[in-house]
């Protein structure tokens, strides 16, 4: 499967555990950086990373910071993508087959690194269940809400 992985500074040192654990589980991994220590702004990381899976170039995409409640935010700009902050593997299952989420995100100073792996392995193994919740998700475009 082809990943789309970012961070800023804050999520940088999650984001390589998670993009090495992605690497060694046979994945392609598109690292949209950041790379250095030096700070950067999370919303860069978010759209870029947002894009590939608009695009199909990626299929899901992860997004770490310090919190991974800037790069949500970030990514749910985006009509199509809808991006979960992660904080465990029911949570990763859940979104997943309720949510059909595209891109997991998480804190790197909130959630230890044994956690976030489980949990992304957790996001990529589980399939969306569509019936009543493809309704729902219709449901999500704000043209929809404002009706
Ligand atoms: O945007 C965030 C909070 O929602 C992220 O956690 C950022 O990584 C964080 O704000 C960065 O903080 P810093 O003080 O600039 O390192």
């Amino acid at each position: 499967m082809i990943i789309a992985i970012g961070s800023d500074h804050a999520g940088l040192p999650l984001k390589r555990a998670l993009s090495a654990a992605l690497d060694a589980a046979g994945h392609i991994v598109l690292d949209a950086g950041t790379n250095g220590e030096e700070s950067v702004d999370y919303p860069d990381f978010a759209h870029e990373v947002s894009a590939k899976v608009v695009s199909g170039e990626a299929r899901f995409g992860v997004l770490v910071c310090g919190s991974g409640i800037g790069m949500s935010i970030a990514a749910n700009r985006h009509a199509a993508i809808r991006a979960v902050n992660l904080h465990n593997s029911t949570e990763a299952r859940l979104t997943r087959a309720h949510n059909d989420a595209n891109i997991a995100c998480f804190g790197a100073r909130t959630l230890g690194v044994e956690v976030a792996l489980d949990a992304l392995a957790a996001f990529l193994a589980t399939e969306f269940e569509g019936g009543r919740h493809q309704g729902r998700i219709d449901k999500l475009s704000p043209d929809t809400a404002l009706a």
